[in-house]
């Protein structure tokens, strides 16, 4: 796996505030790489320092073989960042912020192609006064991407945008996974980390909470999977249900109300074969049956002992 970005001991305050108090991390190409926090977690700061518009207190940031120090222009050219919306031009079409844009560079991509990637070319011709939030954050990520760069960087893009919107802008960034490219990608919605991310740091605080993918984080807070049944046949059913789930090796605990039951199980299928066994045995009627993945929600919680709010 080769890596194209490292990130070691990263520091910045402002005045009195540790912004960003300890941050290491690397990023594989083509990956998506996720940093999420709660506010004021040092997402931003982070993002900024690697983008070479915030100096770091300390710390190293390597592109490869470069730094901002010696190689700032070969940088700028690996690399896309997102403009914050007030970066673009607002009485001009989309079209014609993306020819702008492209005009900064040696070896853009097409205004036709960027356009048909953020699925604008429909208003193409629409002041960008006039577009929605959502396809103005998707017009953001086009002009990122204008100049072809390697890494592209964007910073909440689907923050304030409603679930529509922000399904598109996911589009989008598997779309830039399937043309190689790596992303670096900070958000505050668990789902959106979980969809996308290949890796997810979690950092809280200026630090680094926890690395890894989503679903090696998810494993290794728990390996059990919650289990609902509820039965038709009322609460006897259910504690004969009961009864017998708790001696299947694979079951962890039970819990009853009434005629649901709920079983924590270290493996789901296993533990479901037998009990819809036992259940079609004594011909007893189940009315729902779900299983609950552990989100990364979970992890949050487990690894900072702090409850998760967008
Ligand atoms: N230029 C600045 N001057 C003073 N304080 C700042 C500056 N930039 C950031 N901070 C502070 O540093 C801390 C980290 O901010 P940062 O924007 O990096 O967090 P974040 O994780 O991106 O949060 P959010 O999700 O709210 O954008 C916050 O307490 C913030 O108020």
């Amino acid at each position: 796996m080769m890596t194209v970005l490292e990130v070691r001991n990263l520091q910045k305050s402002f005045g009195t505030i540790h912004a960003v108090k300890d941050i290491s991390f690397s990023v594989h190409a083509g990956e998506v790489f996720t940093i999420i926090g709660p506010n004021g977690a040092g997402k931003t700061t982070t993002l900024e320092m690697i983008e070479g518009l915030v100096t770091p207190d300390k710390g190293e940031i390597h592109f490869g073989e470069l730094n901002w120090n010696q190689h700032a222009g070969t940088i700028k050219k690996m690399i896309g960042v997102q403009p914050q919306s007030s970066a673009m031009f607002d009485l001009l079409t989309p079209e014609e912020n993306l020819n702008l844009f492209a005009t900064f560079y040696n070896n853009p991509r097409s205004t036709e192609e960027i356009l048909n990637l953020v699925n604008l070319t429909d208003h193409r011709k629409n002041q960008v006064k006039k577009l929605s939030g959502g396809q103005r954050q998707r017009l953001a990520i086009g002009l990122a991407m204008i100049s072809d760069p390697e890494i592209i960087f964007l910073d909440e893009p689907t923050t304030g945008l409603d679930p529509q919107a922000r399904r598109n802008i996911w589009d989008i960034i598997l779309e830039l996974k399937k043309l190689g490219k790596t992303t670096i990608l900070t958000t505050h919605y668990m789902e959106e980390a979980e969809k996308l991310s290949d890796r997810l740091c979690i950092v809280d605080q200026g630090l680094v909470v926890t690395l890894d993918s989503p679903s090696a984080l998810i494993e290794r807070v728990t390996s059990e999977r919650e289990v609902r049944l509820s039965f038709l046949d009322g609460e006897s059913a259910a504690l004969d249900a009961q009864n017998f789930a708790q001696n299947l090796d694979s079951i962890t605990r039970t819990e009853r109300e009434e005629s649901a039951l709920t079983l924590w199980t270290i493996k789901p299928e296993d533990s479901l074969y037998d009990l819809f066994k036992f259940t079609k045995d004594k011909e007893y009627q189940i009315e729902q049956v779900s299983v609950h993945e552990m989100s990364l929600e979970d992890v949050f919680i487990s690894f900072t002992g702090k409850e998760w709010r967008d």
